[in-house]
């Protein structure tokens, strides 16, 4: 369960936002300026919030009122960008490991060879991100934030870089790792046509506030033209 209720000004914009979601992937779907990014920083910690609640599940990650702001690492949130941001220095390997390094997490060879065969990055190991698709770049990053063990993964416009051929790289792995259900995901796209093929719950944003909240039946549908 994720629940949100947060009220943040930044300039003249204002995010104004409450829903509380139960589904596997919770989609942010809105036009660029609707306020997403903003929204998905608020619940990893990088912006506090003017006033509210951010919960996931019974753990209180963020309340205005009873003072309390789980900074940022301590939260278990796994984060995923547009761009992978993975370390260019470091191999496929390194780069999965890292994760888990910063968490002080004991490692688990039975959870990184399921993690790794579920996005089929086994053979990537040895290389440099340098040398990778933009589709296999998102896997690895996936992978990185997967074995950090978060309790939610916040997932930012992840294939918003690539073209369709490579966004076929990573969709159907994010529909892999939804159906597996091991941890439950924010999704934030402009893209309906994505959206409406891995969310379960979708929140609509319009400029800082919620237009709709329900199924993916609440995405706009392109009509073709006769
Ligand atoms: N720190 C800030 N100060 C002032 N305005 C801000 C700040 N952060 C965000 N905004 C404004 O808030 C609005 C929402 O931005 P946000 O990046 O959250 O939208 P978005 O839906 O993620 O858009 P996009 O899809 O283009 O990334 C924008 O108009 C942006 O300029």
């Amino acid at each position: 369960m994720l629940r949100v209720d947060v009220f943040k000004q930044l300039g003249e914009f204002s995010v104004d936002v409450a829903f509380t979601s139960e589904g596997r992937v919770t989609g942010l779907f809105g036009s660029s300026g609707a306020g997403k990014t903003s929204l998905v920083s608020m619940i990893a910690g990088l912006v506090q919030p003017d006033r509210g609640i951010i919960a996931v599940d019974s753990d209180v990650l963020y309340d205005g009122s009873a003072r309390i702001h789980v900074p940022p690492h301590r939260r278990r949130i796994g984060y995923v960008f547009q761009d992978a941001r993975l370390f260019p220095h470091l191999s496929v390997a390194q780069n999965l490991d890292y994760g888990r390094r910063m968490n002080r997490l004991t490692r688990d060879p039975a959870e990184e060879t399921r993690i790794t065969e579920m996005l089929d990055i086994g053979h990537l190991l040895d290389r440099r991100p340098g040398g990778l698709s933009g589709g296999e770049r998102q896997r690895v990053a996936l992978g990185r934030a997967l074995l950090s063990q978060p309790r939610l993964l916040l997932l930012d416009e992840p294939m918003g870089a690539l073209d369709e051929e490579r966004k076929a790289e990573i969709l159907p792995y994010l529909k892999r790792l939804r159906d597996a259900g091991d941890v439950p995901m924010v999704f934030v796209s402009h893209d309906a046509d994505e959206m409406r093929q891995l969310a379960t719950q979708v929140v609509m944003l319009k400029r800082g506030r919620v237009a709709a909240f329900g199924g993916t039946e609440i995405l706009p549908r392109i009509i073709p033209a006769a």
